[in-house]
């Protein structure tokens, strides 16, 4: 599986570490920096730049990395066509897959041991999408809104 990491300096060990143990798995992994470590740098353009790759390469996935995890999602998120979850356990890392069909994950380097964050990582590669019906409506009616701008309507009563 191709794997796009992006990080920022709270996240540029565990990235490299990753990177690491996932190339061992036989996984491809793209690393779109940090290259270098830098305690000032912003993960904005690194988490844009990994879920930007990831959408223009159907199939592949994404781990954005930071302290919490929470800015790097969010950051990811605002790419056209992302889906990204903020994973804290292997269950939530599982269920991004399995429900949301998250193509990335955020991961709190500072929220962790190594190999807990590990685990989180590759449940979410193990694990795929479930295809059922209600899950796949719920993500078009979130594309629906990506594209055109108008929400779902509310129900009534
Ligand atoms: O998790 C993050 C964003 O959600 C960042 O990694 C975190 O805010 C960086 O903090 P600092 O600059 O104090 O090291």
């Amino acid at each position: 599986m191709r794997v796009y990491l992006g990080a920022d300096h709270a996240g540029f060990q565990f990235k490299n570490e990753l990177a690491d143990h996932l190339r061992g798995l036989g996984h491809e992994v793209v690393d779109v920096g940090p290259h270098a470590y830098d305690a000032e740098d912003d993960y904005p353009a690194f988490c844009i730049e990994a879920a930007s790759r990831v959408v223009a390469d159907h199939g592949s996935v994404g781990v954005v990395i930071g302290g919490s995890g929470n800015g790097e999602q969010i950051a990811a998120n605002k790419v056209p066509g992302a889906r990204v979850a903020l994973a804290w356990s292997p269950e939530t890392a599982r269920l991004a897959r399995n429900h949301n069909n998250a193509q990335l994950i955020g991961v709190g380097a500072r929220m962790h041991t190594t190999q807990e964050a590990i685990e989180i990582v590759t449940t979410f590669l193990d694990a795929t999408f479930s295809d059922e019906q209600r899950h796949s409506r719920r993500i078009g009616l979130i594309a629906e809104y990506e594209s055109t701008g108008t929400p779902p309507p509310l129900p009534t009563g």
